[in-house]
C-alpha cells in the first residue's frame, strides 16, 4: 500500500488519503443474486408490516418463536415432488454435514415442539416472523429470500383452529386497510381428494405427490396436468373424475359427488359456519380447486388471493395432522398459515395503500461554539434519559448546516447551546412548524 504525500494525518482540512493498492478490486456493493438490501426507507416499511405481523400475532394470544435460519437438510426432504424441494438452498458444511436454507418455517417448528415434547402443554398457538430462502436458477429473476409470518395451532383436531386463523389473517387485512372486496380466500379441504383417491384405489402414500400435481391445476395445461397424475398410476377414469371433482363450485353440489357422510364436507360445512360468527363470510368462498403445493397438508387448506387476479397467492396454509409423527414425534394434530412479505406490498402499492413512513426526531442537539461540543452532549444525554429522540450534531457545523440536517430527518426542533445561554444552564430551542423560539432551563426542557 503506498499512502500520497502524507496528507492521511488530522488535519484541520484533512486531505483525504489516497490508497492506492492495485490489488484492491472494487467489490460489488450489490447484494448476492435475488436478495435484498433494507436501507432505512424500506427498513421502516418492513418493520411496519411486521409489528401488523406481529400484534395480530399477539392480539389473538400467540407467543413469538424463532428457529436457526439453518437446518439439517433432512427436516424438508420429502419425496413428493415438490417445487420447494427442487429448490431447496442446501449445502455440506465444512463438518461435511448436509445443510439447507429454510424455504419454510413449518418444519422447524414441528422439530422444536417435537423437542419440547410433554414439557410444553397443548394447544400450542405459536407465532414466528422469519427470512426463507430458495435457490432458483436466476433465469427466472425471481427472489430467493423473503421473510413469513407464520401463525400455527398445535393440538387442536377441530376447525374451530383454522377458522381462528383465517380470522387473524382477516384483522391483519383490515388493520392496514385491505377489504373483503379486494381480496378473499379460497377454500376447500384436501379431504375431498383423499376420499376421491380412496373411492379409486389409490394406494395412500401416493397423496401428498398427487395434492402437489393437483396444486398447478391452474400453472399447466390440463394434458401436461392428466399425464403427470397418470405418471404415479392413478387410473384415466380416476383422473377424469378427480379433474370433475375439483371444477365443482359449491358444497352442495360436492355433497352430491361424495356424500354427506365423509369427514371433507362435515370439515367445510363447519369451517364455512364459524366463519359466520368470527364475522368474516364475506371473505371466503369454497373452491375445491385449491389444495396448495406443500405435501404434507391433509385437511382444510386456504390461500388469501387478490380479486382483480392480477397478483401470485398472498398467503396460505392448512392442516397438517401427520407432519409430526412423519418427523418420529407423536401423531398430534396442527394447522397454520405462511404470510410472506412480498406480494402484500405489491397490493398495497396497488391499492394505493402503502403508509408515509418518515424518520421522525424530536430534537436536534448542537453547539454554537466549538468549545460546546461537550455542553452539547450533556444536553443530548439529558433529553435522551428522558425518552426523547435526540440527533447530536457531532462535530461543529455552521447553522445552515444544521438546518438542512433538521429538515432531513424531519426534526421537530432544534436545541442550541450557546455560550451565554449555557453560562447558566440555559438552552436555547427553536420549533421548527411554527417558528417559535425560546430560551429555558436545561432541567426544565422535555
Ligand atoms: N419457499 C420460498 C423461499 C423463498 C422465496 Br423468495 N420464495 C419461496
Amino acid at each position: 500500500t503506498k499512502l500520497n504525500g502524507g496528507g492521511g494525518g488530522r488535519s484541520g482540512s484533512i486531505v483525504a488519503p489516497l490508497v492506492v493498492n492495485e490489488d484492491f478490486q472494487r467489490i460489488d456493493v450489490n447484494p448476492p443474486k435475488g436478495t435484498r438490501d433494507f436501507p432505512p426507507e424500506d427498513m421502516r416499511l418492513r418493520n411496519w408490516l411486521f409489528n401488523h405481523f406481529k400484534e395480530v400475532s399477539r392480539l389473538f394470544g400467540y407467543e413469538e418463536v424463532d428457529f436457526p435460519v439453518l437446518e439439517t437438510e433432512a427436516l424438508f426432504i420429502r419425496k413428493a415432488g415438490e417445487e420447494i424441494r427442487d429448490q431447496l438452498y442446501c449445502f455440506e458444511d465444512r463438518g461435511n454435514r448436509r445443510v439447507a436454507l429454510r424455504p419454510e418455517l413449518t418444519p422447524s417448528l414441528a422439530r422444536l415442539v417435537i423437542q419440547k415434547g410433554k414439557s410444553v402443554s397443548l394447544p400450542l398457538k405459536w407465532f414466528a416472523v422469519g427470512q426463507c430462502w430458495r435457490y432458483e436458477r436466476m433465469t427466472r429473476g425471481r427472489r430467493r429470500e423473503h421473510y413469513q409470518w407464520n401463525m400455527d395451532i398445535i393440538g387442536v383436531p377441530q376447525v374451530t383452529a383454522e377458522a381462528e386463523l383465517i380470522s387473524s389473517i382477516v384483522t391483519f387485512f383490515k388493520r392496514i386497510g385491505i377489504t373483503a372486496s379486494d381480496v378473499g380466500f379460497k377454500v376447500s379441504s384436501r379431504k375431498v381428494l383423499q376420499e376421491m383417491l380412496r373411492k379409486y384405489g389409490v394406494p395412500e402414500n401416493l397423496f401428498g405427490r398427487v395434492c402437489v400435481i393437483i396444486d398447478k391445476i391452474e400453472k399447466i395445461p390440463v394434458d401436461e396436468l392428466k399425464k403427470e397424475l397418470g405418471s404415479t398410476g392413478i387410473s384415466e377414469d380416476a383422473i377424469e373424475q378427480l379433474l370433475l371433482v375439483l371444477s365443482v363450485k359449491s358444497l352442495d353440489d360436492l355433497e352430491e359427488i361424495l356424500g354427506g357422510a365423509g369427514e371433507a364436507i362435515a370439515d367445510l360445512k363447519q369451517l364455512f359456519s364459524l366463519a359466520e360468527k368470527f364475522g368474516y363470510s364475506e371473505w371466503i368462498q369454497f373452491d375445491a380447486s385449491v389444495v396448495r403445493g406443500l405435501a404434507y397438508y391433509t385437511g382444510i387448506v386456504f390461500e388469501g388471493f387478490d380479486r382483480k387476479g392480477k397478483l401470485r397467492a398472498i398467503c396460505g396454509g392448512g392442516r397438517y395432522d401427520r407432519l409430526l409423527s412423519t418427523y418420529g414425534g407423536d401423531d398430534i394434530p396442527a394447522c397454520g398459515f405462511g404470510f410472506g412479505d412480498a406480494v402484500i406490498v405489491e397490493l398495497l402499492k396497488e391499492k394505493d395503500l402503502l403508509p408515509e413512513l418518515g424518520q421522525e426526531i424530536e430534537n436536534i442537539v448542537c453547539a454554537l461554539d466549538k468549545d460546546l461540543q461537550g455542553a452539547a452532549a450533556t444536553v443530548a444525554t439529558a433529553l435522551r434519559s428522558k425518552g426523547q429522540t435526540v440527533d447530536l450534531v457531532l462535530e461543529y457545523k455552521p447553522l445552515k448546516w444544521v438546518f438542512k440536517r433538521a429538515d432531513r430527518v424531519n426534526a421537530r426542533r432544534l436545541v442550541l447551546v450557546g455560550k451565554k445561554e449555557w453560562e447558566d444552564g440555559s438552552v436555547s430551542v427553536k420549533v421548527l412548524s411554527s417558528g417559535e423560539q425560546f430560551q429555558v432551563k436545561l432541567n426544565d426542557l422535555e
